[in-house]
């Protein structure tokens, strides 16, 4: 868990990467249905999507759920579900989770990252033109389409989303630290709190890491 431009995505590709973890994103998935062949389900999570605004917990959870009981039998790690109350309760009815990280950012430094945030919309792969620049300007390394900023990232809109998230993020990570389970983690920059979250990871996940030949999920 973690507001807007905390690095959600960065360190779980990281740690999925170096603890063979299966890695499961809400929001590629999400938006995978939602340009999927059209259904009822595609085309109610799109327009969720295109409005940015949350879907309603009984669809995602609807959707989730079923994806995580493919996935059973393997260690995995879920970045951005749950993100409301409802989705915690729902995900603690199927399974009992390990651990949830939360991630501290400084304002500041949120707000220097996304003015500098550049994605590829096609794969969603995301870039900083200081942190991890593209290696042509302005092309994606894979492709070499055109990568794109966000209106959403812009100042403004970051507020709103950063309010957003602290009043729905709450509750969530409150019922987390009532079980023990919430860890979280401040700094400025991925690279300094990996250190720190390798340890934890390192004594909590030691055997898990021999599922590193799976194939990614996502
Ligand atoms: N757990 C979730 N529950 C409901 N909708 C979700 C969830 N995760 C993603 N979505 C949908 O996917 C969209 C994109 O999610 P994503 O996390 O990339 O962007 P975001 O909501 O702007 O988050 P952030 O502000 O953390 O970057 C959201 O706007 C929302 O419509
Ligand atoms: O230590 C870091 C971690 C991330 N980023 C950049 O910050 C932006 C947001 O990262 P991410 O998409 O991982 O964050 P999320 O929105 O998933 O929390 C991206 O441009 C990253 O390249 C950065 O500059 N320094």
């Amino acid at each position: 868990m973690g507001p807007p431009g905390s690095g959600k995505g960065t360190i779980s590709k990281r740690i999925a990467q170096n603890f063979g973890l299966q890695y499961l994103s809400c929001a590629e998935f999400l938006q995978d249905i939602g340009t999927a062949n059209e259904t009822e389900a595609s085309v109610l999570v799109k327009s969720y999507i295109d409005k940015r605004m949350l879907v309603p917990d009984h669809v995602v959870t609807g959707l989730m759920l079923p994806r995580l009981e493919q996935l059973s039998g393997h260690s995995w790690l879920l970045e951005g579900y749950p993100r409301t109350l409802g989705q915690a309760r729902a995900l603690n009815e199927l399974c009992q989770l390990d651990m949830v990280i939360s991630l501290n950012i400084p304002y500041e430094t949120l707000r220097e990252r996304l003015s500098d945030k550049w994605i590829h919309p096609a794969s969603g792969r995301v870039y900083n033109m200081t942190f991890n620049p593209p290696r042509v300007k302005g092309k994606d390394d894979i492709t070499g389409e055109a990568l794109v900023q966000s209106e959403d990232d812009k100042p403004e809109a970051l507020m709103t989303r950063l309010r957003h998230y602290k009043d729905v993020a709450k509750p969530v990570l409150d019922l987390y630290k009532s079980q023990g389970i919430l860890h979280a983690f401040s700094g400025t920059d991925t690279d300094r709190i990996w250190p720190y979250m390798n340890s934890i990871l390192s004594a909590k996940l030691p055997a898990q890491q021999s599922e590193s030949h799976l194939p990614p999920v996502a």
